[in-house]
């Protein structure tokens, strides 16, 4: 794997109030690479993908996205630079609740200022690769677990992000469903150059990666190359 990291943190901490979640984190994707985060409830697997998002910014450290520090924007350029860049699938509460699927598929190239049939040719592409076509004209109350988290994935993918952060991106679904949900991730990785980082307690999800890095009690315990 060739190419400058597209996403790198270097020494990251975080504490909530007290609560000290990551102490000390450094660690860098390339284009195309697949890094599965793994390891105990609490030891900081979400944090550390909140602040490699930018949702949570760092109590010291640096996060950098196509080697710009995210912390050195001005507020603008940075949330430009999430949505065209950065892909995000959280776990919950991702989606506008009043909007359907394909809006809320399309509404990243939308803030953009990409023209609305363009933005929905993409998304409706997204929502068929996801496998829930049909539902486009859906809102989210009329979706279950699993749709809402492909329509999640559609929306993190349908701009073409450097980097993909996923949270748990199969935990919602039956192992065939998670197969294929991951099998759309990974492609967007490997085929598409996006470097992917994943949390998941799933250890078939995990072994899918090129490397494993596990957290403990937020520090790297260890990192394991899978390739
Ligand atoms: N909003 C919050 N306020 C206070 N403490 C928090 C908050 N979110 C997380 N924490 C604490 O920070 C630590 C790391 O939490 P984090 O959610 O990053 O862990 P995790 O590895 O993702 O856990 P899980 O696998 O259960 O999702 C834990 O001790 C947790 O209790």
């Amino acid at each position: 794997m060739s190419g400058q990291p597209v996403l790198e943190l270097e020494g990251v901490e975080y504490s909530y109030r007290r609560n000290t979640a990551l102490r000390g984190v450094s660690l860098k994707l390339k284009p195309g690479e697949v890094v599965a985060v793994t390891g105990a409830s609490g030891c900081g697997k979400s944090t550390l993908l909140h602040c490699a998002a930018g949702i949570l910014t760092p109590d010291a450290g640096v996060v950098r996205v196509d080697g710009q520090d995210l912390a050195t924007l001005p507020e603008e350029q940075r949330a430009a630079l999430r949505r065209t860049k950065v892909g995000i699938v959280l776990q919950f509460g991702q989606l506008v609740p009043d909007l359907p699927l394909i809006d809320n598929v399309a509404l990243p190239l939308l803030l953009d200022g990409h023209e609305r049939g363009e933005a929905h040719v993409a998304a409706r592409h997204w929502l068929d690769q996801v496998g829930i076509a049909d539902d486009a004209d859906a809102v989210p109350s009329e979706l279950s677990g699993g749709q809402t988290q492909r329509a999640a994935l559609a929306r993190a993918l349908v701009t073409g992000p450097s980097v993909v952060l996923a949270d748990e991106p199969t935990g919602s679904l039956d192992s065939r469903a998670g197969q294929e949900l991951l099998d759309v991730l990974l492609q967007a990785a490997r085929y598409r150059g996006a470097a992917l980082l994943m949390v998941t307690h799933d250890n078939v999800v995990a072994s899918s990666a090129d490397r494993e890095i596990r957290l403990r009690d937020g520090l790297i315990q260890h990192e394991v190359s899978l390739g």
